[in-house]
């Protein structure tokens, strides 16, 4: 995925101005930087659900050659803050919130089909979630919600997946769990684009996208010296970046 010159608007305003990231095939990409840097509003123009202009292309095609309807398919997108009763719809089973997923792959009017069925077990049993498919979203926890909506997310089964916090509320667990998945995904080739605060989750990506106040600050490989560099720049040298093990940890300063 691609973006060129890409401006993206609420209302009138442009809230985020002259984007240029190329975000890796089949990679996993975070994107980071301070409350109200425009993270959201990037991940919602890509999903479809801003106003933009400029250029957006998928694998070298442009994104507004996709109908609705291919575009549905082709990427999947997880609100921030989706996780409240409200949203899950309060008398949807979770079977059936995971079923909405399954929408952009229905025709109009038809009974889900066998592979419908398929692909929401297996969603449903890869967030750990299976046990919950009776009960209604009201009567389900923080982190119980934040997986059924992201078992809705896989069993869209698109090519790009964008993920707007997807660990909030997740106990240590699961979040191990996601990073499984994750790697899951990317071994099917699927490219994955996460909002996160946790740093260092973000640093485990392979590609960080770093934006501040409606710019971009710095993109690059999360190994990369020079991309460390920037990500310290970013919070104003408040924190620091340390090697734990294989990992990247990043503390307070
Ligand atoms: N619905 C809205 N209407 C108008 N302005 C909005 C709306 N939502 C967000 N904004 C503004 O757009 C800018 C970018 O917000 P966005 O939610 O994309 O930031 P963010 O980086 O995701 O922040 P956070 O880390 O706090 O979630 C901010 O200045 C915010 O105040």
């Amino acid at each position: 995925m691609k973006t060129r010159q890409l401006n993206i608007y609420r209302g009138p305003c442009a809230i985020l101005t002259n984007l240029n990231l190329d975000i890796p095939r089949g990679k996993w990409t975070s994107v980071i930087g301070p409350n109200g840097a425009g993270k959201s509003s990037l991940l919602q123009a890509m999903a479809g659900l801003l106003k933009w202009d400029g250029s957006i292309t998928i694998d070298e095609v442009n994104f507004s050659s996709y109908s609705q309807k291919d575009l549905a398919k082709k990427v999947a997108w997880l609100d921030q803050g989706s996780n409240t009763a409200d949203e899950l719809g309060d008398s949807l089973s979770v079977y059936d919130t995971v079923m909405l997923g399954r929408l952009p792959h229905q025709g109009w009017l038809h009974l889900p089909s066998e592979a419908d069925h398929t692909s929401i077990e297996k969603a449903l049993q890869q967030t750990d979630a299976w046990h919950l498919r009776h009960r209604l979203s009201q009567a389900l926890s923080g982190g119980e919600r934040q997986r059924v909506l992201l078992a809705r997310l896989l069993a869209v089964d698109s090519d790009i997946l964008l993920m707007d916090e997807p660990l909030a509320n997740l106990d240590p667990p699961h979040q191990a769990d996601f990073m499984k998945w994750q790697r899951d995904l990317m071994g099917q080739g699927k490219t994955l684009v996460t909002v996160l605060h946790e740093i260092h989750f973000a640093l485990r990506a392979d590609y960080l996208i770093m934006l501040n106040k409606g710019s971009l600050h710095f993109q690059g490989s999360s190994q990369d010296p020079k991309t460390h560099q920037a990500l310290m720049a970013l919070f104003d040298g408040r924190i620091r970046l340390e090697k734990l093990g294989n990992d990247w940890v990043a503390l307070p300063n």
